[in-house]
């Protein structure tokens, strides 16, 4: 049997203490398959007197994780810190430096240095991978590098973010509004520390940056991802889209068009019968389409211990057997600078508006929508005990360019009450 290959795991939370596990008890398996040892040597915390029910007395502890990327008896360092700079950061540049390859499933790190550190590494002739960075569990990286690497890749679609997938999916289903089911969630713990990040999009986005990077060959352009959050997702909209036979998802996509790259990550409207619309609950699903392959569906956790640590030991797998891949599926100085396409192609729109209960309103807000070329598939007027009426417009395709005019233009109309809600219905045929 070859050399063993020497861990530095920097971080002993809920995904560092799942890792710990997995090389502990699986120790003789893990050695089958890679054709050689995998062994921790170093592990650091901040706190060393913690109880994470593993046993941390066969690892030498550092207390400052660079140092712990410094160590000579450490091949591959481990990063599950977390953060987009600080020791995190420091950590992974650390490695390079040192000559160590890194595995890490720090999405915020990659989505904003990802490309000046993949050049590093692979100045070096190093290793930087992060299947656990992307939907968790779910082997979509290694998919879009490995498996599809013949396909001009058409499409990148998913729901990314459990927390959100929770929030929305537990509205719907206990008719709760976003304030109560926000912090239900939080008792729960699903929010990260700073919960702007989940409900946000943000980190929905970073994933949806990097996956995009390997699929279009272009540099991680988390700046390029269009957001916008769940935040004003109302239980009135879930509903409405719920009776037309929608279900409302925060959904990524990322597709290469005549214009440039489109990135986007916003709450959407997907047919409720589709496997998109049948996500329930905190789990993540990763959409693949291909020239040749056609679609592909991954479904499963995208956090938690296991599942996380599941993915972190694929890629110390992976270079333990010697398979040595670029970190966005080519050499990171030839990937380009994409052009960002802002808005996405023509689309359905679902528009809800609250009118004034007057003879013709509605006729003005059809024609506001027809002046803009835009046609009506569906309308619906629901109960109003009030003197607001609230109206739904499922339209045909239309581009959001032709979508704002048209909303600028009801805004002038003076039967307008408040803003309209436009969701974008995403095509899945
Ligand atoms: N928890 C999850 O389900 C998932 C986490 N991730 C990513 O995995 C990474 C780790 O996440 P978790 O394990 O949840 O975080 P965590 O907060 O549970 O653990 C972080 C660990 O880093 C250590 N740490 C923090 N600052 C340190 C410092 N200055 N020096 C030394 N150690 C320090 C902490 O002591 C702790 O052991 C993050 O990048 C996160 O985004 C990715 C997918 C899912
Ligand atoms: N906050 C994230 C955790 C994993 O990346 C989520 O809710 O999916
Ligand atoms: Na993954």
């Amino acid at each position: 049997m070859s050399d063993p290959v020497r861990l530095g795991i920097a971080g002993l939370g809920t995904v560092g203490a799942g890792v710990v596990k997995i090389v502990t008890k699986r120790a003789e398996t893990l050695a089958a398959r890679a054709g050689r040892p995998i062994q921790i040597t170093a592990v650091s915390a901040r706190t060393r007197d913690k109880d994470r029910g593993v046993d941390l007395s066969p690892f030498a502890w550092e207390d400052d994780p660079v140092a712990l990327a410094a160590r000579d008896d450490v091949d591959l360092v481990v990063e599950l810190v977390g953060g987009d700079s600080g020791p995190a950061k420091s950590t992974v540049e650390a490695a390079i430096a040192n000559g160590k390859d890194v595995v890490t499933a720090n999405k915020a790190l990659l989505a904003l240095h990802g490309q000046a550190l993949a050049e590093a590494a692979e100045a070096k002739g190093l290793c930087l991978r992060f299947e656990a960075a992307v939907a968790g569990g779910i082997p979509c990286v290694k998919a879009l590098t490995e498996g599809l690497a013949g396909n001009r890749i058409e499409r990148v679609m998913g729901v990314m973010n459990g927390t959100c997938n929770y929030i929305l999916t537990r509205m719907e289903d206990a008719g709760l509004p976003y304030d109560t089911v926000f912090a239900e969630a939080n008792a729960l713990g699903y929010l990260e520390a700073d919960p702007t990040l989940d409900v946000g999009g943000i980190d929905a986005g970073h994933k949806l940056a990097l996956l995009a990077s390997i699929a279009y060959g272009t540099r991680v352009d988390f700046e390029g991802v269009k957001l916008e959050g769940i935040e004003r997702v109302s239980i009135a909209d879930i509903r409405h889209a719920a009776d037309m036979g929608f279900k409302v998802k925060l959904l990524g996509v990322a597709q290469m068009t005549g214009r440039g790259l489109e990135a986007r990550m916003s709450p959407c409207l997907v047919p409720a019968s589709s496997p998109l619309g049948q996500l329930d609950g905190a789990t993540n699903m990763v959409v693949l389409e291909g020239d040749a392959v056609g679609r592909i569906v991954m479904r499963g956790a995208g956090a938690g211990e296991g599942p996380t640590a599941s993915a972190v030991l694929a890629d110390i797998m992976e270079i333990a057997r010697g398979t040595r891949l670029s970190t966005f599926g080519q050499p990171a100085s030839t990937l380009k600078a994409g052009t960002r396409a802002h808005s996405g192609g023509p689309s359905p729109y679902y528009l809800r508006m609250d009118l004034v209960d007057k003879p013709g309103a509605l006729a003005k807000i059809a024609s506001c929508l027809g002046d803009a070329g835009i046609s009506i598939d569906r309308m619906r007027q629901y109960d109003h005990p009030e003197s607001t009426a609230p109206v739904i417009v499922v339209t045909h395709k239309a581009g959001r360019p032709s979508l704002d005019a048209a909303i600028e233009a009801m805004a002038e109309t003076g039967v307008l009450i408040g803003e309209p809600v436009a969701l974008r219905i995403e095509q899945l045929d």
